[in-house]
């Protein structure tokens, strides 16, 4: 059977869920070269390496991910981990795997090819695999069902993690349908311990999520949404002569910050991304009508500082995720404040 990653520093003979604080710390080091846990990290892994389910309730960018890469490295087995978008598991697995962390997504974008190559290690019986990432859709089918059922008869299926949960929810404000099917794992698969992620904090919604997946007696945790380095500064487009101007002279003014612009529309993006390169700023337009070579193209353009500002609709605060110093500017109506917030929170 598969064993936990080998840890540096001679601790290969701890067994998952007995590890401490400072163990689980050493791996975080090792791994993510972080010092220590931050808000209720440390909580909501030892939850889920004691076998407990867990909701864990965190603001965009606070380190919800780090909740299920701990136990992945310290556990037997697969974590599966249920994401709504495939550009965020692109981004997480591409992530892990430059830090030498097995990791997977299963998705349409991927090639036969890559497919079988991790249904082959998966039916193995002794995986390589520490984490792989699915869409909601894939877990409702029957085959995937049974591959799961499968992995989990093998001892090999150690922690479901479903990012985004309050996608499970009428009342989220991303709900997706096939969210509500995934909550036939809790029966299917009764030993295995839930891990529910998300950043929003409407009680309605929490309560809906974990009623909807049947959590047991879940370890409930929320961490302070307080961000003291967020400054929000709101200018009024009808008070403004030039509203493109305006945007371009904070630009200018803020010298050579990244930064990103929301425009509900892409004919907006495309039109501010013109104005702007008239005035001498490097710019790119990001949007769903831009074809994904396009799209990557932009999105490593900015993350290594060769585009000063991507000019995008909502969809591109799900990708970007690690920035230092970023200017938002959010131009147009906000389809709703929370959404807008959230895409703020994890960018900044
Ligand atoms: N303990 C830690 N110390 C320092 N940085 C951390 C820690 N844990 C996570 N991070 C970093 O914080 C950033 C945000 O983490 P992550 O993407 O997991 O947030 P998130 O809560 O999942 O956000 P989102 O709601 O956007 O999905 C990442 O760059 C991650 O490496």
């Amino acid at each position: 059977m598969k064993k936990a990653l080998p840890l540096k520093g001679g601790s290969a003979g701890l067994r998952h869920g007995t590890k401490s604080p400072k163990e689980l710390e050493s791996v975080l080091k090792q791994y993510f070269g972080y010092s220590e846990f931050r808000g209720r990290q440390l909580e909501a892994i030892e939850a889920v390496l004691s076998g407990r389910d867990c909701f864990c309730l965190m603001p965009t960018g606070g380190g919800k991910s780090m909740c299920y890469q701990i136990p992945a490295l310290v556990k037997t087995g697969v974590v599966l981990v249920i994401s709504p978008l495939i550009a965020l598991m692109e981004n997480q697995v591409s992530s892990l795997k430059s830090k030498g962390i097995p990791a997977e997504f299963l998705s349409s974008t991927q090639t036969t090819a890559n497919k079988n190559k991790i249904h082959e290690d998966l039916d193995s019986g002794n995986p390589s695999l520490k984490l792989l990432y699915v869409t909601p859709e894939l877990v409702a089918t029957s085959g995937f069902k049974a591959k799961l059922t499968k992995l989990h008869n093998r001892g090999l299926l150690g922690l479901v993690a479903i990012d985004e949960a309050h996608c499970i929810s009428t009342w989220g404000h991303d709900f997706r349908p096939s969210y509500r099917k995934i909550s036939s794992l809790r029966k299917q698969f009764p030993d295995i311990p839930i891990l529910a992620l998300t950043a929003t904090a409407v009680p309605k919604v929490q309560k809906d999520v974990i009623s909807s997946l049947s959590l047991q007696n879940p370890v409930i945790l929320k961490a302070s949404f307080n961000r003291p380095n967020i400054f929000y500064e709101v200018r009024y487009k009808d008070l403004l002569d030039d509203v493109y101007s305006d945007i371009s002279n904070l630009l200018k003014s803020s010298g050579n910050v990244c930064s990103i612009i929301y425009c509900l529309e892409r004919a907006a993006c495309d039109d501010l991304t013109m104005h702007l390169a008239q005035q001498g700023i490097s710019s790119a337009a990001y949007h769903a009508g831009l074809n994904s070579k396009v799209r990557t193209t932009v999105l490593d353009d900015w993350l290594s500082s060769r585009t000063q500002v991507v000019v995008a609709t909502v969809a591109f605060g799900y990708i970007a995720s690690f920035c230092i110093f970023v200017n938002i500017v959010s131009i147009l109506q906000p389809d709703s404040m929370s959404t807008s917030c959230r895409v703020q929170l994890r960018l900044t």
